[in-house]
C-alpha cells in the first residue's frame, strides 16, 4: 500500500455523495483487480444493489466495460501524464484515473464534470496525497483530445502490432494471434476493423427456440442477418421485461452460437431415430437451441458438463425441455463409455475465448499464450473422444469461440492426420443452407470463421467431421 490510499474508508473531508453510476463502476473495477470478479456478472450483481435507476445502469455500464477495455491504452496515458511507472501507483488511485480518463477522452463528459467527479471519488476512497494527485493528472489529460494522445504514446513505435497493441488496447500477442487468423483468410488487411469491433458493445441478440414461436410475441425486435432463429433487439435495455424472455422460450444468444447450433442440426441430412449430443453444454445456450431442433426432429438429446454447478446451469436452461438428459461428467471419457453411439455431436470446447472479447471486456488482460498451449491439449483429448463416441456416418461439430489458429484449424487438422477413418465435411456448405443471407466466408478451408467485424457475431470457428466404419 502507497501514501496514495491507505484510508479506503470514510473520509472526514468528504464533501458530496459519490455518482451512483461512478461508485459501481469503481467497485466493479475494484472488484475484477481484486477478486478476479468478472465484469458481466459484477456489474449486474452491483447494480441491483445499489437499486441504480435504467440510465444510470446505463452510464455504470459504459464507464465499467469501456473503461476495462481501453485499459491498456488508458494505463499508456496515465503513465506519460503522470510520467509515473504505472505499476507504481495505488490500484485505487489507478482505477479512478482510468475511470477519469475514459470520460475525458471517450465519453461526451464535459471536461470539469469528469475532473471534479474523479477528484471526489478520490476523497471519499483515497488519501488527501492521491486527490492532488488525481486532479493534477486528469487536468493534464485533459490539455488534450483523444486522437492527439494516440498520435503521442505511438510516436515511437514502428513496429505495426505494437502501434495497434497500444491504440486499439489489445495485448500484442492477442493482436498477433488475430492477424494470423485473419492472413491465413488472406483478409489481413481486416486486422484494424477487427480490433475496433472488439472495443464496441455487441448488439443484442435474441433466438426464439423453435416450436415455441409465438407469432403473437411482444419482443420488439428485428430478423437477424443469417440466423434464422435470431432477432436483433431494437432498443437497448433489459430483455427479461419481455414474458417470452421471462419464460425461457426466448433467449439472449449470440448469433454465431445460434448458427454454430443450426449448422449441425440444419446443416446436414438426418434420419430417424437420431442420438444427439451436446459434449460441453455448461451453460447450456446451445444445448436449449439444439435440444429445441432434437424435438422438433424427433431425435433424442443428451446435454455433457463436467463442472457440477455449471450442470446445473444446463438443466435450468432446459427448463422449458423436460425430459432432456443433463449429464454431469468429464468428456473424455464418453468415447470410451459410449463408442459409436450418437448420430449428432456438439464439441463446443473450452477455449480462450479471444472471439468474444467485445463481452468480456477484462478477459484479453487475463489470457496469456501458456493458457492456448493448456487448451489445445483438452481440446484435442476431447475431440478424440467425440470422435470415438461419433457413429460412422455421422456429423462432429467442433466449435469454439476463438479463432486462434492453434485452437481451430490446428487441433481440426491434428486430429485429420491422427485418425483415419475421419473426414472432413463441408462446412461451409452446410451453413449456406442454414443462413438467410450468404456470408462473406474468406480462404480455402471447409470450415467456417465468423467474424465482429465482418458478421457481427462473435467469432465462432465451425468445422464438421465424420468417420467411417
Ligand atoms: C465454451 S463452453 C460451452 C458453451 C455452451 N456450449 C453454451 O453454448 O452455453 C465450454 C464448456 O466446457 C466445459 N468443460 C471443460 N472441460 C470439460 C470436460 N473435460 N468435459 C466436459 N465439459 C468440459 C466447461 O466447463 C464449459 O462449460
Amino acid at each position: 500500500m502507497t501514501e496514495e490510499t491507505r484510508p479506503r474508508k470514510k473520509q472526514p473531508r468528504r464533501s458530496r455523495p459519490i455518482t451512483p453510476a461512478r461508485l459501481v463502476a469503481f467497485e466493479v473495477l475494484m472488484a475484477v483487480d481484486e477478486d478476479d470478479a468478472y465484469a458481466n456478472l459484477a456489474l449486474p450483481a452491483k447494480i441491483k444493489e445499489f437499486g441504480l435507476t435504467s440510465n444510470d445502469a446505463g452510464l455504470a455500464t459504459e464507464l465499467t466495460y469501456g473503461t476495462l477495455r481501453m485499459q491498456g491504452f488508458y494505463d499508456t496515458v496515465i503513465a506519460n501524464a503522470s510520467a509515473r511507472d504505472i505499476e507504481t501507483i495505488d490500484l485505487v488511485v489507478l482505477n479512478i484515473l482510468r475511470l477519469g480518463v475514459h470520460q475525458l477522452l471517450n465519453m461526451r463528459v464535459a471536461t470539469h464534470a469528469a475532473v471534479d467527479e474523479s477528484v471526489n471519488l478520490a476523497e471519499h476512497m483515497a488519501s488527501l496525497g492521491a486527490v492532488g494527485f488525481v486532479n493534477a493528472v486528469l487536468r493534464r489529460t485533459s490539455r488534450h483530445d483523444l486522437e492527439d494522445w494516440q498520435d503521442f504514446v505511438t510516436r515511437d513505435i514502428s513496429n505495426a502490432e505494437e502501434r495497434l497493441s497500444v491504440l486499439y488496447s489489445h495485448p500484442v500477442w492477442i493482436v498477433r494471434s488475430l492477424k494470423q487468423s485473419l492472413e491465413a483468410e488472406g483478409r489481413g488487411e481486416e486486422l484494424e476493423a477487427l480490433l475496433a469491433a472488439d472495443n464496441v458493445n455487441p448488439r443484442v441478440t435474441l433466438v426464439e427456440l423453435p416450436g415455441f414461436v409465438d407469432t403473437n410475441d411482444e419482443v420488439e425486435g428485428e430478423p437477424t442477418p443469417y440466423s434464422p432463429v435470431g432477432m436483433s433487439l431494437n432498443t437497448g435495455g433489459d430483455p427479461t421485461r419481455f414474458a417470452r424472455v421471462r419464460e425461457g422460450v426466448v433467449r439472449v444468444q449470440d448469433e454465431g452460437s445460434q448458427l454454430a447450433a443450426l449448422t449441425l442440426s440444419r446443416g446436414v441430412d438426418s434420419s430417424e431415430h437420431e442420438q444427439w449430443l451436446d459434449m460441453c453444454a455448461g451453460p447450456g445456450g446451445k444445448a436449449a437451441l439444439l435440444a429445441a431442433e432434437a424435438e422438433e426432429s424427433g431425435a433424442i438429446f443428451i446435454a455433457n458438463e463436467v463442472i457440477p454447478a455449471r450442470a446445473e446451469l444446463v438443466r435450468h436452461a432446459l427448463d422449458v425441455l423436460p425430459g432432456v438428459e443433463v449429464i454431469t461428467g468429464d468428456g473424455r471419457e464418453i468415447g470410451e463409455t459410449m463408442p459409436n453411439t450418437f448420430d449428432r455431436i456438439l464439441l463446443d470446447a473450452p477455449c480462450t475465448g479471444l472471439g468474444a472479447l467485445r463481452r468480456r471486456p477484462e478477459a484479453r488482460w487475463r489470457k496469456s499464450p501458456k493458457d492456448v498451449g493448456d487448451l489445445t491439449g483438452l481440446q484435442a483429448e476431447l475431440l478424440r473422444s467425440a470422435i470415438l463416441a461419433l457413429k460412422p456416418g455421422g456429423t462432429l461439430a467442433y466449435v469454439t469461440c476463438s479463432p486462434h489458429l492453434a485452437e481451430t484449424r490446428g487441433v481440426v487438422e491434428g486430429a485429420l492426420r491422427k485418425y483415419p477413418t475421419v473426414t472432413e465435411l463441408d462446412a461451409r456448405q452446410a451453413i449456406s443452407g442454414v443462413t438467410m443471407s450468404a456470408l462473406d466466408l474468406a480462404g480455402d478451408s471447409k470450415s467456417v470463421q465468423l467474424w465482429p467485424h465482418r458478421h457481427g457475431t462473435d467469432a465462432m470457428f465451425i468445422a464438421l467431421l465424420t468417420k467411417s466404419e
